[in-house]
C-alpha cells in the first residue's frame, strides 16, 4: 500500500484481545507493509482517535517504508468502551501488548501524543523488550508542574466538554488547543463533534472514570531512569494542556532522551507543525 491509498476506511481493522483483565474489541488502522512497525497512540480528548490525531503524519512514514498502526485506545472511537478506576496509562499499555500479540508483532517504535505519551512510557516500563525507539509529544508522565496550577486550563475545558458535549464547549477547548487557531475549520469542528456524539458511552465512561480516580495518569518520574530506549521528547512552548516543564522532567529522568521545543505551538505539535515534525521523526527513527 502506498500513501495514495491511505484512507481511514481502507485501513480500518478490528481485533479481539484478551490480555490480563482486558477482554475487548479494539479498533485500529493498519497502514503500509514495512517490516519496521511504528505505533501511534492518541490523546484523551473527547472524539479523539488515532486517525484524528495523526492524519498528517502517517503518509511520510509509509512512503519511507514503515508499517504504521494507529490504535484507538479502549474508550475511544470504534474501540470498546470501559470505565477505568486505576491507571489509564497502564490500561492502554496492556491493550497495546494485547494488540501486538494478536498481530504477531514482536517489537515497535511508539509515538505517543499526550495520554498516548503517558501510555507509551507505561509500555516502556512494563514491556521493555517489545520497544524500539520512543517519541513523546505533549505527554509521558502525569504529575505536578512547577509553574502551572493543575488541572491546567486545557484539562479543565477537556473535562467540561466530557460533561457537556456541545459545539460551544468543543470550540472553547479547541480554541486553546493550538497556538494558531486559523487552521481550525468548521469542517474539523463538525467531524470532531460527530465523533464525540457517536459514542456517548465513551463520554459517560470517561466521566465515571475521573470520578472514581481523578489521577488517571500516574507520575512515572521516579522510574524514568529504568527506560533505556532512545527517546525524542517534543513539546509545544505554548502548550496549555500539559505544560512544557513536564517535558523537562522527562529529559531529566530518561537517560537516553533529547528534547525539541516548537515555538508558536500548542498541544498538537504533530498537527500544527506537521512537516517539520514528520522530518524530525523520520530522521530520529532512521539514524
Ligand atoms: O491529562 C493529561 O495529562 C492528558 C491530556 C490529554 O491526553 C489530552 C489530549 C487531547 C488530545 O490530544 C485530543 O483531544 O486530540
Amino acid at each position: 500500500m502506498t500513501s495514495q491509498h491511505l484512507t481511514e476506511a481502507a485501513t480500518s481493522r478490528f481485533v479481539r484481545i484478551r490480555e490480563g483483565e482486558l477482554d475487548l474489541q479494539l479498533h485500529y488502522n493498519d497502514c503500509g507493509q514495512g517490516e519496521r512497525v511504528v505505533v501511534m497512540l492518541h490523546g484523551s480528548g473527547p472524539g479523539a482517535s488515532g486517525w484524528a490525531n495523526f492524519n498528517r503524519n502517517v503518509a511520510p512514514l509509509v512512503d519511507a517504508g514503515f508499517r504504521v498502526i494507529l490504535l484507538d485506545c479502549p474508550g475511544w472511537s470504534k474501540s470498546d468502551s470501559i470505565v477505568c478506576e486505576g491507571s489509564r496509562s497502564d490500561l492502554n499499555a496492556t491493550a497495546l501488548k494485547g494488540l501486538l500479540d494478536a498481530l504477531d508483532i514482536e517489537r515497535v517504535d511508539i509515538i505517543g501524543n499526550s495520554m498516548g505519551g503517558h501510555s507509551a512510557v507505561a509500555f516502556a516500563l512494563r514491556y521493555p523488550a517489545r520497544l524500539g525507539k520512543l517519541i513523546l509529544m505533549g505527554g509521558g508522565t502525569g504529575g505536578a508542574s512547577l509553574f502551572t496550577p493543575m488541572p491546567t486550563e486545557g484539562i479543565k475545558r477537556l473535562q467540561g466538554l466530557y460533561r457537556a458535549p456541545t459545539i460551544d464547549n468543543l470550540k472553547a477547548m479547541m480554541d486553546i488547543f493550538v497556538y494558531d487557531t486559523s487552521d481550525l475549520t468548521e469542517e474539523l469542528f463538525q467531524a470532531r463533534l460527530d465523533n464525540m456524539l457517536a459514542r456517548r458511552d465513551h463520554l459517560e465512561n470517561f466521566v465515571k472514570s475521573i470520578e472514581a480516580n481523578p489521577r488517571q495518569f500516574p507520575d512515572f518520574s521516579p522510574r524514568l531512569g529504568e527506560i533505556t530506549a532512545e527517546t525524542l521528547v517534543i513539546w509545544g512552548r505554548q502548550d496549555r494542556f500539559v505544560p512544557m516543564d513536564t517535558g523537562l522532567r522527562l529529559v531529566a529522568g530518561l537517560p537516553n532522551a533529547e528534547l525539541h521545543l516548537f515555538n508558536r505551538c500548542g498541544h498538537w505539535a504533530q498537527w500544527e507543525h506537521a512537516d517539520k515534525f514528520n522530518r524530525m521523526v523520520l530522521d530520529f527513527l532512521t539514524h
